[in-house]
């Protein structure tokens, strides 16, 4: 089976509750690896090892990449990302004027290293709640076909 891996960065729960959600929808359809950046050992080599990317994050600061991801972002500079499909989510805070930015940081720099960002950037307000837990089912089951097709054609 096709490997996915599903990481993130959170602090206080909300992008880990987004990042399950994707993962309840992903599990019959990959083989998941998930990684909770901090509390798991990951290297950002990692990356180049699986077929499919999934990157959440919160945004700190003023638009800010949470501290516990600035060494991961640094090095993810030296890896080949080359045609991986992926996709980034994140929990987001309206009351901040730079609303998720770290997200948009992240798939840039995906991008970049050259994965094919395969859907549009999901932020969530805060936690996921109704209409925010199908975003998060849809997100992650439109990346499912777009991932799938991608594998196809490789
Ligand atoms: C000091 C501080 C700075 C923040 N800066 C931003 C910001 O610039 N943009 C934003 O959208 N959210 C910002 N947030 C909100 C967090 O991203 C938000 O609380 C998010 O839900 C945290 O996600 P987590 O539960 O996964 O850690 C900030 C929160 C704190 C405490």
């Amino acid at each position: 089976m096709a490997s996915i891996l599903l990481v993130f960065a959170s602090l206080s729960g909300n992008t880990e509750e987004i990042a399950d959600i994707i993962q309840s929808q992903l599990k019959p359809h990959a083989d998941v690896t998930r990684r909770h950046i901090d509390m798991d050992d990951i290297e950002a080599a990692e990356l180049e090892s699986y077929d499919g990317i999934l990157f959440g994050t919160y945004t700190w600061g003023d638009g800010d990449l949470p501290y516990e991801l600035e060494d991961f972002y640094d090095d993810m500079e030296d890896i080949d990302l080359k045609g991986i499909p992926a996709a980034c989510f994140g929990s987001c805070d309206s009351s901040y004027l730079e609303y998720g930015a770290a997200v948009d940081t992240v798939s840039m720099k995906l991008q970049k290293k050259g994965a094919v960002l395969v859907e549009p950037n999901l932020k969530i307000e805060l936690d996921p709640e109704g209409e925010e837990i199908t975003r998060c089912e849809e997100f992650a089951q439109q990346f499912l076909v777009k991932w799938k097709i991608h594998l196809q054609k490789a």
